[in-house]
């Protein structure tokens, strides 16, 4: 098997957090707190989980907007530890849940999607034919909307706008940041078959950022599944789907309706209260407050949860044949006996 284009290893992003007159430090926010991934050239992984369980964080990081707090992130071989340099900023690029909100909306679409090549002296000589070129790939009009404006556009369509930013210096692995949660209904499965289409034609490698199971069941082949700054399950995408093995899995999905039978109101599992605060999280597995599971232990294990922090370990590690086989990692050492 080939290496993997992307490696991150134990990564972890703390944020201070300072108070009283002197702002000293009396805490942190544990946003990402020890992930651990590969990517393949070419594939998706999708991280799923809640608002707030860390994923825009980890992104920002992985892509070097933001320093880890420890761990190492390793492209195509080499160590960004020292930071990112000019050929991982080309070859490395970011699609954002609304690309305009960080642009100069008083940009045309042409210039707007040039301006990466400027930054790179990168095509002098032909630049306007080659973004025009990208415009119809993206399914956009390479002359009237080569001059538009960003506000003269639909949400779709400056979401093509903002893939064609991304792709103009030709890069290895796009960071797909909600790329479709701010578009009406209607046009994200336009979105996401572009996405597929860019992927199959230019071998590119996604890292799939989102919060709606139903968009990375279109996109992913594997899905990282976060709580708390952690990975809790990491595997195969039908198989973390449509047999998740950690708990807040089995909540996250049954919370979301299916597209032939949705859940019976009994089949929904409700979490109690809300995720707890990244700058104190709880002992042992992050999840066990909040855990449906665990009612059903018996003492030792329940009292376990609450002791031992769980790390990703690959299903049929117990011997179970049943859960061996597909490599999926859970972070969930104490399902009852029946499950
Ligand atoms: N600059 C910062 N300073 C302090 N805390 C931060 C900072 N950025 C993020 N956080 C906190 O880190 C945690 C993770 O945030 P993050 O935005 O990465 O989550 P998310 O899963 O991407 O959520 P969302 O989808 O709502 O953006 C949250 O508790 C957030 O409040």
């Amino acid at each position: 098997m080939s290496d993997p284009l992307l490696s991150v290893r134990e990564l972890k992003r703390h944020y201070p957090v300072r108070s009283g007159i002197l702002k000293r430090k009396t805490g942190a926010v544990r946003a990402v707190d020890g992930v651990s991934f590969e990517l393949r050239q070419g594939e998706t992984l999708a991280i799923v989980g809640e608002s707030g369980c860390g994923k825009s964080t980890l992104a920002e990081t992985v892509i070097g907007l933001d320093e880890p707090t420890a761990g190492e992130v390793v492209f195509d071989g080499a160590s960004l530890a020292g930071g990112v340099d000019k050929s991982f900023r080309r070859r490395v690029q970011m699609v954002f849940q609304d690309p305009f909100s960080t642009l100069n909306e008083r940009m045309t679409v042409g210039r707007l999607v040039a301006e990466p090549l400027v930054i790179h002296d990168e095509r002098e000589d032909d630049r306007a034919a080659y973004v025009r070129e990208l415009l119809e790939t993206v399914g956009l009009d390479p002359v009237r909307h080569y001059d538009a404006f960003p506000h003269e556009l639909s949400g779709g369509q400056r979401q093509r706008v903002g893939i064609a930013r991304a792709l103009v210096l030709d890069p290895d692995l796009l960071v797909l940041d909600e790329p479709v949660s701010a578009l009406d209904v209607s046009v994200r499965a336009g979105i996401l078959e572009l996405l597929r289409e860019l992927q199959a034609e230019r071998g590119l490698t996604y890292l799939l950022i989102s919060h709606d199971v139903s968009v990375v069941r279109q996109v992913a082949d594997r899905v990282a599944v976060m709580y708390l700054g952690e990975f809790v399950e990491l595997g195969e995408l039908a198989g973390v789907l449509d047999d998740p093995a950690h708990p807040y899995t089995e909540a996250l999905l049954s919370s979301v309706p299916r597209v032939r039978a949705e859940p019976a109101p009994d089949e929904r599992i409700r979490l109690p209260g809300s995720p707890p605060d990244p700058a104190d999280p709880p002992d042992g597995c992050r999840f066990h407050p909040r855990c449906h599971l665990r009612e059903r232990l018996d003492d030792d294990a329940a009292a376990r949860c609450v002791a031992d922090e769980p790390t990703l370990t690959e299903r049929g590690d117990g011997g179970d044949p049943r859960q061996s086989g597909d490599g999926r990692t859970v972070a969930c050492h104490f399902r009852p006996a029946d499950e």
